[in-house]
């Protein structure tokens, strides 16, 4: 099974959670379950990602919630509209980002965190995320994404300014 992820379009592949372009990034991969309409993401954050000794960062914690929601709602899009993510790159970006920090999330085992999209409409997608250290829900996530376009983020797009 290949990655949500490796279906963007390298033009969109720079993000620092989720890019594969992105060398000093985090590079989630994100994998879509048919079968159960859920998607799920494995990571193990290192030494580095602290928040205190022994726990996660909870910043950390959030961009995995994030990336994984955009890659959620790009699969969730694609089933619902019948298209396979070959065919329809789709991409999102995050409008709203909600993240429940339920116990402190232990440093050393590999993360788990399931999505499950909870609307589909127009071009906006809810996702709600667990994530588990071992077998223990430690965060709660929900977040709004929204599709971009071809041509999105370029000049005419950007801030005025600098
Ligand atoms: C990367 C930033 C984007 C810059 C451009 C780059 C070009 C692309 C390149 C590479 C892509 C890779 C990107 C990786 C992404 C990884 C994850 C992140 O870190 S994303 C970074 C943080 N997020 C932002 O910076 C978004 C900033 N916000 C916006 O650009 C706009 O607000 C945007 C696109 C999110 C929505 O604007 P509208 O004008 O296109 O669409 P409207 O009509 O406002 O909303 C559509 C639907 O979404 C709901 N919605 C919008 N904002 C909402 C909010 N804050 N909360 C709840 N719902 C919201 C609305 O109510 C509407 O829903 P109804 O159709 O009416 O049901």
């Amino acid at each position: 099974m290949k990655a949500i992820q490796l279906y963007y379009p390298p033009e969109w592949a720079h993000c620092y959670g989720c890019g594969y372009l992105n060398a000093q990034g985090l590079r989630i991969e994100t994998y879509w379950h048919p079968e159960r309409g859920e998607s799920e993401t494995r990571f193990t954050p290192k030494p580095h990602h602290t928040a205190i000794p022994g726990f996660v960062y909870g910043g950390l914690l959030a961009s995995l919630v994030d990336c994984h929601s955009t890659a959620t709602a790009a699969a969730a899009k694609a089933a619902a509209e019948g298209v396979s993510l070959e065919e329809a790159p789709l991409r999102f970006v995050t409008a709203s980002l909600k993240v429940d920090f339920l116990k402190p999330t232990p440093l050393g085992p590999e993360l788990r965190l399931v999505g499950r999209p909870k609307e589909v409409k127009g071009r906006k997608v809810v996702v709600e995320t667990e994530l588990y250290a071992e077998e223990t829900l430690t965060v709660r996530g929900e977040a709004v994404l929204v599709q971009i376009g071809e041509g999105f983020g370029r000049s005419e797009d950007a801030p005025a300014g600098g």
